[in-house]
């Protein structure tokens, strides 16, 4: 990469690692990209990393692991040259990329470089590409065995490989065997891996990086599960009795429970059942399962969507997919649990279903139009999110998930039985109880601003406990990407203006996905001008 920036740069070798760095600080912090490389980079304390840093003749073993990839130490990322180094600073600005496939180059590569020209750092990297006709990326490429390998391979490291074409290199060449005889390594990367939790969580162990900063531990605390959060009856009979207390509950505490919600409760329990089967599957099929799709629309994660780039890691694992228009997306879905596609397809057709109710009657009590979403170029592109929370040795100590407000417009959870998930109300965590096939339902971020300000898209965590593994269904409320998110006109007038921003969703989500601190949010309270 430097390469392209300044020529001269220094090579990597045995002896001249700290001089070799700091002048690539330098270069790189000087393009502003350094600290995208520094997140995926981590010291050269792993073996397979020393032995090559100290043994030039290793580097040659280094291209024969990766000519083999059930050796290659990896574990669950897929990693191939210099394709996955794109992928992952792309990743790091935005979780929603591509993956490139045999046959979708041209299309990733335009997305690539819109991606990564919105942060100054496509031609840093277009240099550093190699098109995919070249021997060693083709070879890679075209082997889908070999993907399938790299991506679930299990060992405990990643060494990503970066190769460079150096027919004009005027040393001299010492590896001889194709398809690697003109390339050379100039640097290597090591990745922290991306082990699913439940591959490893049963060791009994609770690692320093998942061990959160005493300010937000849960601690011992013995949250109470509050019966406050208000319980509404859907068949209440009295429409306008039910909106109020739909707007009251988003109001005071931005959540409530629904019963008699008009899903059936076979429906509810199958779609747990198979949520918990999926979850108990191998990594190594849980993998395969979510990879259908070239695109990557089905996600399979552990912690948060950008793993690599944390400091402290959740205790959960997830998978999350679209699910409206059904037929665009069921096909790239999960096939195991054999079940999976009819009963999470069923669920998700009901739950769509829910969810335009509850935003009409949600509209209604605003006195916004009820059709506010569908006239206003806020069509819902709904998903799925299937949270896994291990039982866990030092509940105490961490968490399922950070505080945080949902990116959306509403959410509506199928929590089980298990306790974990609780809310913030007037600076106190109150527990949200689990009702026997009651729905919990949360109004978004999204939301709030529509609304200006008037519901409230509360604040909430998830812990975790020792005995019990927790599994959640979360279906997210989102609008389409493009859509323009501000406060409803119908709500803004002189003596209530917009305390809201307008903003793309797109660009939203961006960042609210890469910091759990409240920060992306209260950027777009309105600073009072003077
Ligand atoms: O798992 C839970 O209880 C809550 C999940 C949640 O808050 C989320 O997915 O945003
Ligand atoms: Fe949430």
């Amino acid at each position: 990469m430097t390469n392209m920036i300044q020529p001269q740069i220094p090579r990597l070798t045995k002896t001249n690692y700290d001089n070799w760095s700091i002048q690539m600080k330098t270069l790189l912090g000087s393009q502003d990209c350094w600290d995208i490389i520094e997140d995926g980079y981590t010291e050269p304390k792993n073996a397979a990393a020393e032995a090559a840093l100290a043994n030039e003749d290793k580097k040659f073993e280094l291209y024969k692991l990766l000519e083999s990839p059930p050796t290659l130490p990896t574990s669950g990322i897929r990693v191939w040259f210099e394709f996955n180094v794109v992928e992952k600073m792309a990743n790091m600005i935005q979780p929603q990329i591509p993956r490139l496939t045999k046959t979708n180059y041209g299309n990733w590569s335009i997305q690539m470089n819109v991606l990564l020209g919105s942060q100054d750092c496509w031609d840093i990297i277009e240099d550093c590409y190699t098109e995919p006709e070249k021997a060693a990326a083709e070879i890679t490429l075209a082997n889908e065995d070999k993907k399938e390998k790299l991506a679930t391979a299990t060992h405990e490291e990643i060494v990503v490989v970066i190769v460079e074409d150096t027919e004009k290199d005027s040393e001299p060449e010492d590896f001889n065997s194709p398809p690697f005889a003109s390339c050379t390594l100039s640097l290597y990367i090591q990745i922290e891996t991306m082990e699913l939790l439940s591959s490893w969580c049963s060791d009994g162990s609770l690692p320093e990086s998942y061990v959160m900063p005493l300010e937000i531990r849960p601690g011992d605390l013995i949250v109470p599960l509050e019966k406050s959060i208000p319980v509404i009856d859907l068949q209440h009979n009295d429409r306008n009795n039910t909106i109020q207390q739909i707007l009251k509950a988003g109001e005071e505490f931005g959540f409530f429970q629904i019963i008699n919600h008009g899903v059936s409760e076979d429906l509810m329990d199958e779609t747990m059942n198979v949520a918990e089967e999926f979850h108990a599957m191998p990594g190594v099929d849980k993998e395969r399962e979510c990879s259908k799709d070239p695109n990557g629309s089905c996600k399979l994660y552990t912690s948060s969507h950008v793993y690599p780039r944390e400091d402290i890691h959740l205790w959960r694992d997830a998978v999350m997919h679209p699910c409206r228009p059904l037929d665009q997306h069921i096909q790239f879905w999960p096939e195991n649990p054999t079940r999976y596609r009819e009963v999470v397809g069923a669920y998700s057709v009901e739950l769509w279903k829910l969810s335009c109710r509850i935003l009409e009657l949600i509209c209604e009590g605003l006195g916004l139009n009820i059709n506010y979403f569908s006239s206003n170029d806020l069509s819902q592109v709904p998903k799925i999110l299937i949270n896994h929370y291990p039982p866990c040795p030092e509940p105490s100590l961490t968490l399922g998930l950070f505080k945080h407000r949902d990116p959306t417009i509403i959410t509506i959870l199928l929590q089980g039985h298990i306790n974990g998930l609780q809310v913030l109300k007037d600076g106190r965590w109150i527990g949200i109880e689990p009702l026997p096939h009651a729905f919990v339902v949360n109004i978004g971020f999204l939301l709030q601003v529509i609304s200006n300000g008037k519901l409230n898209g509360a604040e909430h965590r998830v812990v975790t406990n020792s005995r019990d593994a927790r599994t959640t269904v979360s279906f997210f409320v989102y609008p389409c990407d493009d859509s323009l998110i501000g406060p409803a006109k119908a709500l803004v007038n002189a003596s209530n203006p917009a305390i809201y921003k307008a903003f793309k969703f797109s660009d939203f989500i961006n960042v609210s996905i890469l910091n759990h601190d409240d920060g992306a949010f209260k950027e777009l309270i309105y600073e009072p001008t003077p």
